[in-house]
């Protein structure tokens, strides 16, 4: 983005959190622009950026442990505010000459998951908020703490656990918070967040989703130049709002690929294509790869093998129709930033990969195309308010997501067009009792799942042997964590009768009742 067009802002320097973009997050809906730079480019964000606050995340690095990362140093002399966050408050507090002690030095261990803080004293991140005297409850996930504070802090607020669970350097504008206010089991996070960004760094806090359409556009813009874009389409909310955006910046430099993997849902293809057509203006091809993904999938059963292989595949069809309109320098997807956490460990940090989502994951290590991935950052919530901003019908922004691989992630172990063609009946059935009941808006995700088993049953005085199938139905707000849905009884045994009855290949269907964590929405 050129200085012309920077709105004003907010420096997010991540040191590998989990949970770095709903800081992001909380200060988008504070109102205020901002960006995300790794400690080790935040330096050269700073000087492009000239925000008007830095914001240090969490880690899960150690402070005191050799090679832990570090700020660099001119962000502490630039003059704006600072607030750092656990490990960012106490890695602020070590280069600013006070100490950090691992919790097993202290004897003292960490705190992790719910704590409650006493407010000791006045502080600007308080205001209108905190008094003190008063004692509130934040969220907490540390083994180290801070010992001896820098010079010019003071405590503004301490916990049984840390002691300096709120620092601050009124005069320089330098806060630190023990705990993590940007999670929502810090209920008043968001609210100290605002007072940051407003307040504090005196932000105006007119930031919308309007703005960001515009940011985007810009940026998109900038980077495609007069490339051509292909842009993987599936119909589903994400990739849909990011292919009117597209479209919106660089026009017929844009086309869609809608791949038919032969492991969409029943009729999802005639579908997809006419929603599309009957409402954009924009090429669309349609692809049937049904034989190269079922071909390929013959004989696998890791589920991460699969993953990676349609994330492969999916690459390789893209490139093909790319040659087919005479090459494209880009590739366009709908990926959101919980496909990035769950699927890529922080360079050189501990934080783990759960599973590769296809489009991230499991992209191959060599690709021809460069990415264009301007919803990498935002939540699903957020994409559909953009796609509303946009001016997506409801029909788009209203969609439950669908995976990439598809149907392939919900039948364990092999999958094979036989068992496809089973679980495409059950799985409409389902959603059909879903939508008469009034049910689909109140879900987040629902569909079902073939399991790898048979069971035995009786069916008009014959012995059945056939497949289990498994219904899952999740409410969420951005998929990172979810509940189960809380059907009554009578709506599942209706379910369960019509798809026995109805599917041949299952007599036995179960309802699943594990939240994420400690399960994960899909079942591989
Ligand atoms: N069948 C498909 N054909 C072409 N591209 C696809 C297909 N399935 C997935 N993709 C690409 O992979 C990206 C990630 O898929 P994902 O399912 O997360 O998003 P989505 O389908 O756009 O939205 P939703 O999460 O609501 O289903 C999509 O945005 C799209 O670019
Ligand atoms: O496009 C996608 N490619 C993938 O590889 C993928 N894996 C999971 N999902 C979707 O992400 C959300 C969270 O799912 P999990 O709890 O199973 O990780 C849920 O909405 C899942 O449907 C995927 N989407
Ligand atoms: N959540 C964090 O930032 C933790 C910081 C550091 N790893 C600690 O345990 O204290
Ligand atoms: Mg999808």
């Amino acid at each position: 983005m050129d200085d012309a067009h920077l709105p004003d802002s907010i420096l997010i320097v991540d040191f590998g959190s989990q949970v770095t973009q709903l800081i992001a997050r909380r200060v988008r809906e504070a109102g205020v622009y901002s960006e995300i730079a790794p400690f080790t480019q935040a330096e050269e964000a700073f000087r492009r950026m000239k925000p008007k606050g830095i914001i240090l995340s969490g880690s899960p690095a150690g402070v005191p442990e050799e090679g832990s990362p570090r700020a660099p140093e001119m962000l502490f002399e630039a003059g704006v505010p600072i607030l750092g966050i656990c490990y960012g408050q106490q890695v602020m507090s070590h280069q600013l000459g006070g100490e950090v002690r691992p919790g097993h030095e202290t004897g003292e261990g960490g705190e992790f998951g719910r704590a409650f803080l006493t407010v000791t004293k006045d502080c600007a991140l308080f205001d209108g908020l905190w008094q003190v005297g008063e004692r509130h409850q934040v969220w907490m996930s540390h083994g180290d703490k801070v010992t001896k504070f820098a010079p010019g802090f003071e405590i503004v607020a301490i916990s049984d656990g840390a002691p300096f669970a709120v620092i601050a350097d009124e005069e320089r504008k330098f806060y630190g918070t023990q705990f993590h206010p940007e999670v929502v089991h810090t209920p008043d996070g968001g609210k100290l967040i605002a007072n940051f960004v407003r307040h504090v760094c005196g932000l105006a806090g007119d930031w919308t989703m309007a703005a960001y359409r515009e940011t985007k556009v810009r940026e998109i813009r900038e980077q495609v130049g007069s490339g051509k874009v292909i842009c993987g389409l599936s119909g589903g909310v994400d990739s849909s709002v990011a292919a009117i955006l597209i479209h919106e910046a660089i026009g017929d430099q844009l086309t869609c690929v809608f791949v038919d993997h032969g492991l969409l849902r029943l009729n999802e293809r005639e579908q997809v294509e006419t929603m599309f057509r009957d409402h954009y203006n924009i090429p669309l091809v349609v692809v049937d790869a049904e034989q190269l993904f079922m071909s390929g999938l013959e004989g696998v059963t890791d589920p991460e093998a699969k993953r990676k292989f349609i994330g492969k595949t999916f690459i390789d069809v893209f490139e093909a129709e790319a040659q087919k309109i005479g090459g494209a320098d880009f590739l366009a997807q709908g990926t959101l930033y919980p496909d990035v956490i769950e699927s890529v460990s922080f360079t050189g940090g501990p934080s783990v990969t759960i599973k590769s989502h296809h489009n991230v994951g499991g992209l191959p290590e060599r690709m021809n195309m460069k990415l264009v991935e301007p919803l990498r950052e935002l939540f699903k919530d957020e994409v559909r308010e953009l796609g509303r901003e946009l001016g997506l019908p409801d029909m788009f922004v209203g969609r439950h997501p669908f995976p990439g691989p598809g149907l392939a992630i919900r039948i364990p172990g092999e999958v094979t067009k036989e068992r496809c063609d089973i679980l495409r009946k059950a799985d409409a059935i389902y959603l059909d009792e879903i939508r008469k009941a009034g049910l689909y808006d109140a879900i987040w995700q629902a569909f079902a799942v073939l399991l790898p088993v048979k069971t035995v049953g009786v069916m008009g005085d014959y012995r059945t042997y056939d497949s289990v199938c498994g219904l899952r139905a999740v409410t969420s707000t951005d998929g990172m964590t979810a509940d189960v849905y809380p059907f009554d009884a009578a709506f599942l045994t209706g379910c369960a009768t019509r798809i026995v009855n109805e599917v041949q290949g299952i007599n036995r269907v179960v309802y699943d009742y594990t939240s994420k964590p400690p399960g994960t929405i899909e079942w591989e």
